[in-house]
């Protein structure tokens, strides 16, 4: 099993503040920046492109994982290799052509990932795995953060866990100290979380709950 990552969905932080915002969570405890990139297109909200990771680069060395929830994610690699991401990571309900994707961001020099939405099948990223640093399974509808976990979603982290026991499999959507453990559980071991981070009174706890749990493979209650 892959080691425990928790990744804070800036999603939820203070977009006026986004440096500082980044430092505190590394601060409290964050291994990844989760940058969330929509183009009110492929999702229906607009929020960063690769102008605004660059900006963030000058300020911080961090690991930043890109979530693009773009259509044609092709048109980007280029521009969020320059803006110094990490992890390009695609949609693959968004390209006509993965395997020629994912040679592109390597190319590129980042890493990458593909995403698939809860009605996707897993089994659609399966030919991709060996190739790829991580894969994230959506557990809400992709666009907004604040919504509910879809429990639902946990039989597909389990088959891909089961198929691909060394990969970074990243669950993203409604994760908090009430469903960390499923996910967990399921083989999850990096969690984005925005709400349940940014809206603690005791973020550094929330952060410890959550790897705590996953390296724990979701055994016992998570608490903060
Ligand atoms: O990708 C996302 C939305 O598309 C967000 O990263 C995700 O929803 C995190 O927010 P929360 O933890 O509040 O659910």
């Amino acid at each position: 099993m892959p080691t425990a990552k928790i990744a804070p969905s800036l999603l939820s932080g203070d977009f006026a503040n986004l440096a500082s915002e980044c430092k505190r969570m590394l601060d409290l405890g964050a291994d990844y920046l989760h940058m969330d990139v929509m183009d009110g297109h492929f999702v229906p909200n607009l929020t960063l492109g690769a102008p605004i990771i660059k900006s963030l680069r000058k300020h911080t060395d961090a690991f930043l994982d890109c979530h693009l929830m773009v259509s044609e994610p092709e048109k980007w690699v280029d521009d969020f290799a320059k803006a110094g991401a990490s992890l390009f990571v695609f949609h693959i309900e968004a390209t006509k052509d993965a395997g020629a994707l994912i040679e592109r961001v390597k190319a590129a020099g980042m890493l990458v990932g593909i995403a698939v939405k809860p009605g996707t099948p897993v089994e659609s990223v399966f030919p991709y795995a060996a190739d790829l640093d991580q894969v994230l399974i959506m557990t809400v509808e992709p666009g907004f953060g604040g919504q509910s976990f879809m429990a639902n979603c946990m039989p597909k982290v389990r088959a891909l866990r089961d198929r691909f026991p060394d990969l970074d499999i990243q669950v993203d959507g409604g994760l908090g100290l009430d469903t960390i453990d499923q996910a967990a559980a399921a083989g999850a071991n990096v969690i984005v979380a925005g709400t349940a981070i940014f809206g603690a009174a005791d973020p550094r706890a929330v952060i410890s709950s959550l790897r705590q749990s996953v390296e724990a493979g979701g055994k016992g209650p998570a608490s903060a």
